[in-house]
């Protein structure tokens, strides 16, 4: 822990700020866009398949995220799946929705053949992927997935899925499981889950982690930790009169500011391998 604890107080802001390449929804695409700035990464947003040719020469990582689909979307995330492992591209599959969308329920599953290196969304979500009982509606996980059973049983069905894929599964604790590893981390704070897009931007900041060249379950666990741990320094700062647009805006200027001003923060990560 104390190898991986040096190496995180140089990781942000990000030092060959990767080019990320996002397909995502149209309802926090100008946060995902920003966060990746905020830590010194690119952002390039574009669903026009016609593009893609070029575009994959120059970028170093991919992010695809099943919100707000459309028949094209579904077109561009197809193509840019298949483009990313033939060209071996890392690239993050976000399950958007799938607990209550069937055609992004059938999308994830063939998303998944062309082995994105994380496969995340939220308890729920990766609850429904594996075709397990769940409580939540919509884009959001529901408590009553996260009960310490609930947590056990999807830990054992993730291990059960395609070893070469790590996957994350957000909520008040995340999982992450890899072929070797299971790591259950805890930082956070509730009101992550009242702003619109903050799993969103948590998939862009592991894109950006990977095409920086960090391995899979270094991305995840450094990307995760670190968005969580802004998300207490910006719940912190906050007084009676601040309301949760004010949480959500201090916890994206923690994105840039985190590191620069606290740089041990992964010491104050809560986490254990299985
Ligand atoms: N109750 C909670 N306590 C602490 N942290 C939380 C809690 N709920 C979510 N988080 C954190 O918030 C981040 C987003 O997770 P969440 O599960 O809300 O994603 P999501 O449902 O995919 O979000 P969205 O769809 O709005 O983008 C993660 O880093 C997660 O660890
Ligand atoms: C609210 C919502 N609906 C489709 S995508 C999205 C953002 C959360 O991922
Ligand atoms: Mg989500």
């Amino acid at each position: 822990m104390k190898k991986i604890a040096d190496r995180a107080s140089e990781i942000f802001p990000l030092k060959q700020a990767p080019l990320v390449h996002c397909i995502t929804n149209d309802v926090s695409i100008e946060t995902v866009a920003n966060t990746l700035l905020y830590i010194n990464a690119q952002p390039i947003m574009t669903n026009d398949v016609r593009e893609f040719s070029e575009l994959f020469k120059h970028t170093s990582s991919l992010l695809l995220n099943l919100g707000s689909l459309s028949k094209e979307k579904e077109s561009a995330l197809l193509m840019a799946a298949k483009k990313a492992k033939a060209k071996k591209k890392p690239f993050v599959l976000d399950i958007v929705g799938v607990t209550s969308a069937p055609i992004a329920f059938y999308l994830s599953q063939q998303l998944e053949k062309y082995k994105p290196n994380i496969l995340k969304g939220n308890v729920s979500e990766l609850r429904a992927f594996c075709g397990l009982k769940v409580s939540g509606r919509g884009v959001d996980s529901s408590e009553f997935d996260q009960t310490e059973e609930g947590m056990e049983e999807l830990v054992k069905a993730l291990k059960q899925q395609d070893s070469s894929i790590t996957y994350l599964a957000t909520g008040k604790k995340d999982l992450i499981v890899s072929k070797d590893e299971t790591w259950v981390m805890e930082n956070g704070v509730e009101k992550l889950q009242q702003f619109t897009g903050s799993g969103d931007l948590l998939g862009a900041l592991i894109a950006a982690l990977l095409g920086e060249g960090f391995d899979n379950l270094s991305a995840a666990i450094f990307a995760l930790s670190y968005l969580n741990i802004c998300g207490e320094h910006a719940n912190k700062k906050l007084t009676s009169s601040n309301g949760l647009a004010d949480f959500r805006h201090e916890t994206l200027n923690q994105l840039s500011l985190l590191s620069v001003t606290n740089d041990n923060w992964f010491n104050q990560v809560k986490g254990r391998k299985q």
